[in-house]
């Protein structure tokens, strides 16, 4: 598998948003466990601390060794006049993702891996170390996803649904129909190209059981995370998006057992009254990389891998 393949496969539970101009903030963050940090430079930012907070995040990176993927969301590299000299700031400092915000075509992409992949030669990086997740933040944005999915540096897109559902003209409900409609074709977009799907933050921090509420559903509806913007938060989306311990231990003997009918040329098999045949089995196969990528179980530990 190539680095940008592991990248398409990375546990992206939470990706927390750090306002790029707060040192203690930064410094702290790692503490809090999220699986990417997201230093943002964009909307968390006034105009007039754009470059303290694209030479904080810089340094940040150079100087803070941070256990967990790092993520940049830039200013929008064609509509803003920050978003290349943020790129040409930070790309050498190595983060592993740079998310492009109000994402709209493949041509914002396109500028942004070429200015990559020539950081990635310059700085003798291997091809992929750094790649792209796209925000789909209006519906001009949403009619082009599917296109914008498929470049090749993208190894996710998340809705950035504030935006969104200002473009749209309307208002966030807890029930989220606003959004129902996003976050189906964004996940159609992503499973299409092979690649991650991230919902939206929810800003009523304090709000855990609506929060709850939202992370379920986008589980439910298949995305792999949810951006998040407070370190209550994590915990939660982690919670819900790791599979159990009961989940873990029937997928494993759904494993088990289908290796051994499978060896003995059957292709449907009962594991705890139910029937599984193969498209149950791929669920339980994903499950278990789940538990992996979460350091629950070691995959040498598994029976059916032995
Ligand atoms: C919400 C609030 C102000 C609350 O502050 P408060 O001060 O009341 O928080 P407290 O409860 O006091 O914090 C307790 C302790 O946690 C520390 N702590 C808090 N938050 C932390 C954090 N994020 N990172 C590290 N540390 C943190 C804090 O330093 C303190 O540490 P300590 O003093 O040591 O105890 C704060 O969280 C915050 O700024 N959040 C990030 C906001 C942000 O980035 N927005 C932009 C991204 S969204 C967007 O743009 C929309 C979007 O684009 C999205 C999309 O695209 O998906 C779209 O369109 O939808
Ligand atoms: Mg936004």
């Amino acid at each position: 598998m190539s680095i940008i393949d592991d990248a398409k496969m990375r546990l992206r539970r939470t990706m927390m948003f750090v306002p790029g101009n707060t040192p203690k903030m930064i410094n702290n963050a790692a503490l809090y466990g999220a699986d990417t940090l997201m230093f943002d430079a964009e909307d968390a930012i006034a105009i007039s601390q754009k470059d303290s907070a694209r030479n904080l995040i810089k340094y940040a990176l150079q100087c803070l060794p941070f256990p967990c993927e790092t993520a940049v969301r830039i200013n929008h590299i064609t509509q803003t006049p920050y978003g290349i000299d943020d790129l040409k700031a930070i790309l050498p400092s190595k983060p592993n993702l740079i998310r492009l915000p109000k994402t709209e075509s493949v041509e914002e992409v396109q500028i942004a891996t070429n200015m990559i992949e020539k950081t990635e030669i310059k700085e003798n990086m291997k091809k992929g170390s750094i790649n792209i997740i796209c925000a789909i933040e209006s519906v001009r944005g949403l009619y082009e996803v599917q296109k914008i999915a498929k470049e090749p540096r993208v190894i996710a897109i998340a809705l950035g649904g504030e935006d969104f559902i200002a473009d749209l003209r309307t208002q966030r409900t807890l029930g989220g129909i606003e959004l129902y409609y996003a976050r189906s074709e964004i996940l159609m977009a992503a499973r299409d190209a092979g690649i991650q799907a991230i919902d939206t933050v929810f800003a009523d921090v304090y709000n855990t059981d609506g929060f709850k509420a939202e992370v379920t559903r986008s589980k439910d509806m298949g995305f792999d995370g949810k951006s998040v913007v407070h370190p209550l938060q994590i915990e939660i989306v982690h919670e819900i998006y790791t599979p159990s311990k009961e989940e873990i231990e029937h997928s494993l003997r759904v494993l088990t057992g289908y290796k051994d009918a499978i060896d003995n040329n059957r292709g449907v098999l009962a594991v705890d009254g139910k029937m599984i045949d193969g498209p149950i089995v791929v669920r339980a196969r994903r499950i278990v990389d789940q538990a992996i990528a979460a350091g629950i179980i070691k995959r040498k530990d598994i029976q059916h891998e032995k």
